[in-house]
């Protein structure tokens, strides 16, 4: 494509998305310039993917046709204070922050500006991400379809309503850190058992990405594919069954209210 993407914060979140980019080759790294406020990550970055860096916001934002806000909410305003003159109506502004709202980063313009809120995930460094967005009237079509291929670009993306934005965190931008969890406890069961740690990362890892192929590709009801799983008066079922002992869907329900209740209070602050 044709844009030039700019991101405002140059940390965990961005570089997986930049490296995602890359190498799906839909925007060549010269057309990418980043910010930060260390030399170690403009110095680090620059390295690793050959983009351009700044230290100073306004000429990314200047730079960019598409300008991402890769930087924590508590700092939207000062950021946006600063590049506020230097947007205009044709660039189409992006967050990643979770609690950040379109209208609060509309509030800084004097015109109606093309804004998105968009929710990513760290799996966008594989290309494996999943990202929703949602965006206000002035985005028009074209504008979307350049941006589904951006994040297409590092794995899948919903468009929703922006109603439904401050649950997205709880269920797949926070969630690679439960899932790294039960990857780790898994690896531990089998270490426990005798299996080598470093065998039992890949063996418990694979399941899980296995299990998640099956869902998405097969696109059988996950109970089904468990009840493939459990042969009667077998081992699996009395796995499953301590798993229901120990409440398990119960505290990964807990976990996401936690997460979103978190969430909600960041938009809040906003
Ligand atoms: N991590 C995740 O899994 C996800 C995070 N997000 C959202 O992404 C955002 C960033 O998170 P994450 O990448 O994890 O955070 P990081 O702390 O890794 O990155 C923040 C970046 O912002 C830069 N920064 C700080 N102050 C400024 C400034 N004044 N001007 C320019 N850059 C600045 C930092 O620079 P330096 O490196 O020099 O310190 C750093 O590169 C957050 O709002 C978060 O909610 C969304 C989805 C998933
Ligand atoms: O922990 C956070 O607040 C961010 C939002 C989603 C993932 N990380």
């Amino acid at each position: 494509m044709d844009q030039k993407v700019g991101f405002i914060g140059c940390g965990k979140m961005a570089q997986a998305m930049i490296e995602g980019m890359i190498k799906s080759k839909i925007v060549q790294p010269g057309a990418i310039m980043a910010s930060a406020v260390t030399d170690e990550t403009l110095r680090s970055v620059k390295e690793k993917y050959a983009i351009l860096v700044s230290r100073n916001n306004i000429e990314v934002a200047k730079h960019a046709d598409i300008l991402i806000l890769a930087i924590k909410p508590n700092i939207h305003n000062a950021i946006l204070n600063e590049i506020a003159e230097e947007v205009d109506e044709q660039k189409v502004m992006i967050t990643i922050a979770a609690g950040i709202s379109l209208e609060y980063i509309e509030s800084f313009f004097q015109t109606k500006m093309k804004v998105i809120r968009a929710m990513p995930n760290t799996p966008s460094l594989v290309g494996e991400g999943m990202s929703a967005i949602c965006h206000n009237q002035q985005v028009n079509q074209d504008d979307l379809e350049k941006v589904l291929l951006l994040f297409n670009s590092f794995g899948r993306t919903e468009v929703i309503v922006e109603e439904l934005m401050d649950s997205i965190p709880a269920i797949s931008a926070s969630s690679p850190a439960y899932v790294y969890l039960f990857i780790e406890a898994l690896a531990d069961g089998g270490v426990k058992q005798g299996i080598p740690r470093k065998q039992a990362y890949k063996l418990a890892a694979q399941a899980v990405l296995g299990a998640a192929k099956m869902v998405l590709e097969t696109e059988r009801h996950p109970g089904e594919l468990k009840d493939d799983v459990c042969t009667p008066g077998g081992a699996t079922i009395e796995a499953v069954a301590a798993l229901e002992q120990g409440k398990f869907r119960s505290a990964i329900l807990t976990a996401m209210d936690e997460c979103t209740k978190k969430t909600k209070q960041l938009s809040k602050k906003n």
